[in-house]
C-alpha cells in the first residue's frame, strides 16, 4: 500500500496528491503532458521532495516533511524505468544489468533474465540493441535492486508500435510471474485498457479520478479522450 499526500509548488501551479494506492498489479497514472504524472513519480521515487506532506510504503516512511524525514531514493527499495533506458554505452548488458544490484542472487537473476527474455544480449553493448531491447534491459536492471515497487514513466515512447505491443506482454510477465506491483505513467488510454487494474487520473496538478480501469473508463472524463 502507498499512502500519498503531498503538495509540491511547481512553476504553473501547486501539485497536490492524496489518496491511497493499492500496490496490486498495474496502476496508470493517466494524463495529458504537463499534468504532474512525472512530478508524482519523482515525488515517490525520491528525485524531488514534497514542500508538504508524507509518503508510505507498505508502512515504512518515504518522506514526511513534519517529522524531517526524507530516506534517499538508492534506500527507497524503488525501481524506476524512464522514457529512455539511460544505460552506460561503454558497458556491456551484463555489467548495465548488476552495476546497482548490491548483492547478486543468481537464481533471481536468472528468473529475470528469463521473463525479460534478454539472455541472448548480456555480452552486447547498448548500442547494439533496439529500443525495445534496451528497454528490457533497463527494466532487468531496476529489477535486480529488489524493489518492493516498480515506477514506469512512460517507457512505451521511445518505440514503434510492434516493439511496444513486444514490451507490454512483458510487463504484464512482470506482474504474473515476478508479482512486482507497477504504477505506470502513460497518457495512452489504449495502454492504459491493455496492462492496468486500477488508474489515477491526473489534471493540473491534481488528482480529479482514481478506481478500477473499467469505472475510470465509463468516467465522463475520459469520454471526451475516446
Ligand atoms: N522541478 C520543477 N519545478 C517547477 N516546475 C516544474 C518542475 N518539474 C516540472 N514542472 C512543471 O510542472 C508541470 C508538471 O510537469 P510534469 O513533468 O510532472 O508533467 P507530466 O504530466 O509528466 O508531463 P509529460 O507527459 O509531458 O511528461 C509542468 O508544467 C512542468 O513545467
Amino acid at each position: 500500500m502507498l499512502n500519498i499526500n503531498v503538495s509540491k509548488k511547481l512553476a504553473s501551479f501547486v501539485f497536490e496528491f492524496k489518496h491511497e494506492i493499492n500496490c496490486q498489479g498495474v496502476t496508470a497514472i493517466l494524463g495529458v503532458s504537463g499534468s504532474g504524472k512525472s512530478t508524482l513519480i519523482n515525488l515517490i521515487n525520491g528525485l524531488i521532495k514534497p514542500d508538504i506532506g508524507y509518503i508510505n510504503l507498505n508502512q515504512e516512511t518515504l518522506v514526511n516533511t513534519e517529522k524531517h524525514v526524507c530516506i534517499a531514493p538508492e534506500k527507497r527499495q524503488i525501481g524506476t524505468v524512464f522514457q529512455d533506458a539511460l544505460l552506460f554505452p561503454h558497458y556491456r548488458v551484463i555489467k548495465n544489468l548488476t552495476y546497482g544490484a548490491k548483492s547478486l542472487n543468481s537464481e533471481r537473476f536468472d528468473e529475470i533474465v528469463t521473463v525479460l527474455n534478454i539472455g541472448s544480449l548480456l555480452n552486447r553493448y547498448p548500442a547494439m540493441l533496439s529500443g525495445g531491447e534496451k528497454q528490457r534491459v533497463a527494466i532487468g536492471r531496476a529489477l535486480l535492486t529488489n524493489p518492493q515497487l516498480l515506477l514506469m514513466d512512460e517507457p512505451l515512447s521511445a518505440l514503434d508500435m510492434p516493439r511496444k505491443k513486444e514490451l507490454l506482454s512483458y510487463i504484464d510477465k512482470l506482474v504474473s510471474d515476478l508479482n512486482i506491483p507497477i504504477i505506470y505513467v502513460t497518457h495512452n488510454i489504449n495502454e492504459v485498457k491493455r496492462i492496468a487494474q486500477h488508474v489515477a487520473v491526473l489534471e493540473q496538478g491534481k488528482l480529479i479520478d482514481y478506481g478500477s480501469t473499467e469505472q475510470i473508463l465509463q468516467s465522463n472524463y475520459l469520454k471526451e479522450w475516446l
